[in-house]
C-alpha cells in the first residue's frame, strides 16, 4: 500500500502578471503551502494552509530556497527511477491551471531539462552502471489525448478518429496500434521525445503563448532480467508513465473561442473526471464506483490511480493574486489526491515468481527434514527441486536467447521507429551511399577502428575494401574522439571540396572517394553533444562541415530557440488553418446540401408551373377554338338571320300577293256570282221572291229548276271553322290543308312521333290537296275567261335549296341549308313528291319521291 505522493511547485510571475502588477499570494514553509485568503470574511484567518509531501518554491531564482529543476528531479525523479528498477509501475503527472508551469516541470527547456529527460537519462545511466549483472530492454511510446481522441505522437500518421483504447484482462487498459520504440540509449529517447513534442498540439492562449492543448503520456516500458543471489533468476517489467496534463482553465480567463473553447471543454471534461476519480478514491469508501471510463485519460491511467503503481502528482501553481481561485482549486485538488492509496506490486515474470516460490518451499522443506529423514518430506523436496531446476533451465535458456537478440540489436544498432528500421551504432562509423550502383539494396555500415587508423582501398587486407579505388586510397584516423581523413594515392573530398591534405571530419560529413564512392561519417557521441546543446545541423552546416561548427555561440543558440518557436507557431497556425479549412469545407458541404434541396424544390416548382402553363395553353387553345367556333357560328347565325330576313321579306311579299289574289278572287267571285244570278234569272229559274247571292239560310232556300236544292259549295265546307259565318269552299279547303300541314310539322317536331299516324296525316293532306286541285279546276271551268289561277306552289318564290347528300346517306335523311332546315324521316321520302312551302311557320320542306336515291336527291337539291 502506498499513498499518492503530492508535490506543489510555484513558478515565477510571468510577463502578463508583471504587466498587471500582480501580487504574490503564495507562501511556502517547508512542506507547507500557504495561500493568502483573499475571500476571507470577518473572523477568517489570513492564510489557507495545505501540507504536501513537497512544496517547491520556484518563484524567485535569487531566493536561497529556490527549487531548481535539479532539486525537483532529485526528490521526485529519482524515486520514479528507483521504482522502475525495483520492478514497480510508476506514474508522475503534472496538474495545474494553464500556464502554471506543468510543461516546464515535466519537459523543461533544452538548457534546463525537466523531469522526463532527467528520468530517462538517469535510467540509462543506472543501466550502464549495472550492465554487468543484468540485461535491460526499454521501449518508448508517446501519445496525446486531444479532444478525447488518442494520437500517436511518434507515428507518421494517425487514423482520423484516433486510436482505440482497449482493456486487457490482466494488463489493463492499453491503446491498440500505438507504436512502441525500442531504445538503446538516452539519445534515442531524446530524439523520440523531441519528435513527439513537435507533434503535440499547442496553441497560444491569453494565459500561455505555447499552451498544451492535449494531455501527453510518455511511457517507458522497462524490462530487466538477470541472475540474483545464489543464481536466482529475476525478471521484472515496469511501466513508467510520465504525464503532462493540459491546463485546467476557465474559458473567460483564457479568452478561448471556437476551436480553443471546444478543446477547453474536452480538457475540462477529462480533468473533472480525474477530479471525480481522485475524490472517489480519496473517500476510500468500499465498493464505491470510480468513474475511470468517463474519460480516456482516467481510463488509461487506471492503474496509476488507486491501482498497481507508485504515483506522484506535481501540482503547478501561479503565485499571482489574479489566479487566486484557480490556484486554490488546484491546491484543494492536490490535497484530495494525497488520500489516494495505491497497491503497487513488483511485476515479476510469472515463471520467475514460481521459481522463487519453489526455492522458498525447498528451503522450508530442507529445514523440516532436520536430522531425521522423513520419506514423505524427502519425496516432496526432490519433486520440488526437480521442478525448480527444470523451470530455471527453461528460463535461463529463454533469457539467453533474449539476451542474444538484444545484444545483436544493440551491436547492430538496429531499432524500430514506427514503420522504419533504424540502423544505428554508438561507435563512430561510415555509412555507404552508393551513387553508381543502383542495384544495391542493402545499407552498409563500416565501423572505424577505435583510437587508430582505418585503411580504405581496393587492396586485399585494407580495413575497408571498396572496388574501383586505389589499393591504398586513404586513411581515417580516430583519436580522442576526433576523426581525420588523410588521402594517400586517390582522389578524396569532404563535403564536396577536394582535399589532398589531412582534413578533420565531423558528424554528418560526406566523404567522396574516387569517382564512385560516397560515405557519410557518423559520430554518435558528437551527435549527442550537439543535440544536448540544442543544435540541429542544417544541410548547409553539414556541407560546410568543420570542427568550428561545434563551437556555436550563444547568439546561434538563441536563433535556434527562436527558430523552434517560429516553427511551433507555424505548426500551430497550420493546424488552425487546417481546422478552419475543415470547418469551411463542412460549411460548404452543408450549404451545397441546402442548395441542392432548394434546387430540387425550385425544380419541382418549375415543373408545376410548366404543367400549369401547358394546361393554360391547352385551355387557351380550346378557348381560341371555341371562340373560332363561336365566330363561325355567329357568322352562320348572321347568314341565317339574313336568310331569314330575306325569306321573311319573300314571305311577306307572297302573303301580300296571296292577299291581293284572294281579294281579287273574292271580287271576281262576287262579280261572277252576280253574273250567274243574272244568267239564272235570264234562264227563268224559279227563285223565291227576291234574288239573293250567298249561301242559303233557313229563311232563304236556294233551289234548282228540278226542285232539288242546288248548291255551289260542297256541303262539308259551307261553314267557316269558327262557325260565325260562311267561307268560300276554296278558303275552307285551303285552311284545312294548312292545318293538316301544321299537324304534320308538329308531329315531325316530336321525336317520338308515331310513323303510322304521320303517314295517315300525310295521306290526308294529299287527299285535301287533290280535292283543292279538283275544286280549283272546277272553279276554273265554271269561270272561264276569268284570270288564270296559278298553282299554289308557283306562288312561292322558292329559296335555293341545297341537299347535303352526305347527311342524307348517313342519317337516311337530309337537311336544307336554309335557316329553316328541317329533318325528314325516311317515311317522308316515301310519301312526299313535291316542294311546298308552309307559310305560317316559314319552313320549307323538300319532298322526295320514294324512288329517289341519295344521288338523285343531290341532283334535286340544286
Ligand atoms: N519554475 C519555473 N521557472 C521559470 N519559468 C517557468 C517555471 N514554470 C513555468 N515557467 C514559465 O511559464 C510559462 C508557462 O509554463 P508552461 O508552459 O510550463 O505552463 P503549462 O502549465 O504547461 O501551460 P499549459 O497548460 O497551457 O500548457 C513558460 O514560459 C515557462 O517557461
Amino acid at each position: 500500500m502506498a499513498s499518492v505522493k503530492v508535490a506543489v511547485r510555484v513558478r515565477p510571475f510571468n510577463q502578463r502578471e508583471l504587466d498587471m502588477g500582480a501580487k504574490a499570494v503564495i507562501r511556502m514553509d517547508g512542506k507547507k503551502t500557504r495561500i493568502v485568503n483573499l475571500s476571507k470574511t470577518a473572523g477568517d484567518v489570513g492564510f489557507k494552509d495545505f501540507t504536501f509531501d513537497h512544496s517547491y518554491w520556484s518563484f524567485e531564482p535569487s531566493d536561497p530556497d529556490f527549487a531548481t529543476q535539479e532539486q525537483v528531479f532529485e526528490e521526485l525523479g529519482t524515486e520514479v527511477v528507483a521504482s522502475a528498477f525495483e520492478g514497480y509501475n510508476a506514474c508522475l503527472f503534472a496538474y495545474g491551471q494553464t500556464g502554471s508551469g506543468k510543461t516546464f516541470t515535466m519537459t523543461g527547456p533544452p538548457d534546463d531539462p525537466g523531469l522526463i529527460p532527467r528520468i530517462c537519462e538517469a535510467m540509462f545511466g543506472k543501466m550502464q552502471e549495472e550492465q554487468e549483472d543484468k540485461n535491460y530492454r526499454v521501449d518508448v511510446s508517446y501519445l496525446e489525448i486531444y479532444n478525447e481522441k488518442v494520437r500517436d505522437l511518434l507515428a507518421s500518421s494517425n487514423p482520423s478518429g484516433g486510436l482505440r483504447v482497449r482493456e486487457h484482462p490482466r494488463q489493463g487498459p492499453y491503446v491498440s496500434d500505438l507504436s512502441h520504440h525500442l531504445v538503446t540509449c538516452y539519445d534515442h529517447v531524446a530524439q523520440l521525445m523531441e519528435r513527439g513534442n513537435r507533434a503535440r498540439c499547442t496553441a497560444a492562449t491569453n494565459m500561455n503563448d505555447t499552451s498544451s492543448r492535449s494531455h501527453a503520456i510518455f511511457t517507458l516500458t522497462f524490462r530487466q532480467a538477470g541472475l540474483g543471489a545464489e543464481g536466482l533468476p529475476c525478471e521484472t517489467t515496469s511501466k513508467v508513465h510520465l504525464v503532462d496534463l493540459a491546463g485546467s482553465e476557465r474559458a473567460d480567463a483564457t479568452g478561448a473561442t471556437g476551436q480553443r473553447l471546444k478543446e477547453g471543454a474536452h480538457i475540462n471534461k477529462s480533468l473533472v473526471t480525474l477530479g471525480s476519480v481522485i475524490s472517489a478514491l480519496a473517500e476510500k469508501r468500499v465498493g464505491s464506483f470510480v468513474p475511470y471510463r468517463d474519460a480516456v485519460l482516467t481510463w488509461l491511467l487506471k492503474d496509476s490511480l488507486g491501482g498497481n503503481s507508485k504515483t506522484i502528482m506535481v501540482a503547478a501553481i501561479s503565485p499571482a493574486d489574479c489566479n487566486y481561485s484557480e490556484t486554490l482549486s488546484t491546491l484543494r485538488y492536490a490535497n484530495r489526491a494525497k488520500n489516494i492509496v495505491n497497491q503497487p506490486t513488483v511485476n515479476e515474470d510469472p515463471n520467475v515468481r514460481l521459481i522463487r516460490e519453489l526455492r522458498e518451499e525447498i528451503y522450508k522443506l530442507r529445514g523440516l527434514l532436520g536430522e531425521e529423514t522423513q520419506p514423505k518430506v524427502l519425496a516432496e523436496l526432490q519433486q520440488k527441486e526437480a521442478k525448480e531446476k527444470s523451470l530455471t533451465a527453461e528460463w535461463a535458456e529463454k533469457w539467453r536467447e533474449t539476451q542474444a537478440i538484444l545484444r545483436e540489436q544493440q551491436a547492430l544498432g538496429l531499432r524500430k521507429a514506427g514503420r522504419g528500421v533504424v540502423l544505428d551504432s554508438d561507435r563512430p562509423h561510415l555509412v555507404a551511399i552508393d551513387q553508381d550502383d543502383r542495384l544495391s539494396t542493402g545499407v552498409t555500415l563500416y565501423h572505424l577502428n577505435r583510437n587508430g587508423d582505418t585503411v580504405i582501398g581496393a587492396a586485399e587486407g585494407s580495413d575497408i575494401v571498396l572496388p574501383g579505388l586505389e589499393p591504398h586510397h586513404c586513411i581515417v584516423t580516430l583519436k580522442d574522439g576526433i576523426a581525420v581523413l588523410t588521402p594517400k594515392n586517390g582522389y578524396c573530398s569532404v563535403d564536396g571540396l577536394a582535399t589532398e591534405t589531412s582534413s578533420r571530419i565531423s558528424q554528418g560529413s560526406l566523404i567522396g572517394l574516387g569517382r564512385a564512392h560516397v560515405l557519410r561519417y557518423n559520430d554518435p557521441a558528437e551527435a549527442a553533444q550537439l543535440r544536448k546543446e540544442g543544435r540541429v545541423m542544417s544541410r548547409s552546416s553539414l556541407f560546410g562541415g568543420s570542427t568550428s561548427d561545434l563551437n556555436l555561440n550563444v547568439e546561434e543558440r538563441e536563433l535556434e530557440t527562436e527558430r523552434r518557436r517560429l516553427a511551433r507557431e507555424y505548426e500551430e497556425r497550420k493546424r488552425q488553418l487546417d481546422e478552419e479549412r475543415r470547418r469551411l469545407e463542412e460549411r460548404q458541404r452543408e450549404a451545397e446540401e441546402q442548395l441542392r434541396l432548394r434546387e430540387e424544390k425550385l425544380e419541382e416548382q418549375r415543373r408545376r408551373i410548366e404543367n400549369k402553363k401547358e394546361e393554360e395553353l391547352e385551355k387557351r387553345e380550346e378557348l381560341q377554338e371555341l371562340e373560332k367556333r363561336v365566330v363561325e357560328r355567329l357568322a352562320t347565325l348572321q347568314e341565317r338571320q339574313k336568310r331569314v330576313a330575306e325569306l321573311d321579306a319573300q314571305l311577306e311579299a307572297a302573303r301580300e300577293e296571296v292577299e291581293t289574289a284572294r281579294l281579287a278572287l273574292k271580287e271576281r267571285t262576287e262579280a261572277e256570282l252576280q253574273a250567274m244570278h243574272k244568267r239564272r234569272a235570264s234562264l227563268s229559274l224559279a227563285l223565291n221572291g227576291r234574288g239573293r247571292l250567298g249561301p242559303p239560310s233557313s229563311d232563304d232556300s236556294f233551289h234548282t229548276a228540278t226542285d232539288q236544292p242546288q248548291t255551289l259549295w260542297p256541303p262539308d265546307s259551307a261553314l267557316s271553322d269558327s262557325g260565325l259565318g260562311l267561307a268560300s269552299p276554296g278558303e275552307a279547303l285551303a285552311r284545312k290543308v294548312a292545318q293538316q300541314k301544321e299537324k304534320i310539322l308538329t308531329a315531325l317536331e316530336d321525336e317520338n312521333c308515331d310513323k303510322e299516324a304521320l303517314n295517315d296525316h300525310i295521306a290526308h293532306l294529299q287527299e285535301l290537296q287533290r280535292e283543292q286541285i279538283r275544286l280549283e279546276t272546277k272553279m276554273n271551268g265554271n269561270f272561264k275567261g276569268g284570270p288564270a289561277r296559278r298553282p299554289l306552289e308557283a306562288e312561292v318564290d322558292e329559296p335555293p335549296i341545297t341537299v347535303r347528300a352526305n347527311a342524307f346517306r348517313r342519317h337516311s335523311a337530309f337537311e336544307l341549308s336554309s335557316p329553316n332546315r328541317m329533318p325528314l324521316t325516311p317515311v317522308m321520302f316515301s310519301s312526299v313528291t313535291s316542294l311546298d312551302r308552309v307559310t305560317p311557320l316559314g319552313r320549307s320542306l323538300v319532298y322526295c319521291s320514294p324512288l329517289l336515291s341519295p344521288a338523285s336527291c343531290s341532283e334535286f337539291s340544286s
